[in-house]
């Protein structure tokens, strides 16, 4: 089951000036800065009610932050939804017809297991499905 909008990526171009621009405009700080080696990304999330801004750097020309920068402007990279049970939703979503674009699941920032589901089988959205494990 889906059970919130977990985070919005945003993909930018240097971190560390939309770090400054969304402390200012949030009015909060970050609470997080990780490095996800196995997505060649830099990330910072700032936590905003239930949900999470995720700021995205690509730290190689192979990173999807880059590749996707290559062609579009900076903006809003994918939508990412909390599920209890990640091998179920992926279950679920494989059955109604979606792409699922890792078989399974794989360690994401912020102490969460991953999956994406392709934008060209939901509408153009970069799909996130989340689900928290322990530290
Ligand atoms: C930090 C970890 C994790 C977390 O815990 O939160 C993250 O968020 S990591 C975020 C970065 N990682 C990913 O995005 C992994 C999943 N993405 C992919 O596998 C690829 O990016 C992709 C979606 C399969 C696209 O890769 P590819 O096919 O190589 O790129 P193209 O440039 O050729 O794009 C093909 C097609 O898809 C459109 N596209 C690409 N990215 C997006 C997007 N984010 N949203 C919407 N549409 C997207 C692209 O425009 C192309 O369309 P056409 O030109 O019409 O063919
Ligand atoms: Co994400």
């Amino acid at each position: 089951m889906l059970t919130n909008l977990e985070h919005l990526g945003l993909a930018v171009n240097d971190l560390e000036a939309a770090t400054a621009l969304y402390t200012s405009l949030l009015g909060i700080a970050p609470y997080k800065k990780e490095h996800v080696a196995s997505e060649a990304v830099d990330t910072v999330f700032f936590q905003v009610g239930g949900s999470k801004i995720e700021l995205l750097a690509g730290t190689s020309p192979d990173s999807a932050i880059t590749k996707f920068l290559a062609k579009k402007p900076e903006g809003i990279h994918h939508v990412a939804f909390e599920v209890d049970d990640i091998r179920a939703e992926m279950q679920r979503l494989q059955e109604q017809g979606f792409v699922l674009l890792n078989e399974e699941p794989k360690r994401g920032a912020d102490n969460k297991l991953v999956c994406f589901v392709h934008p060209k089988s939901a509408a153009g959205v970069l799909v996130e499905l989340c689900q928290s494990i322990a530290d």
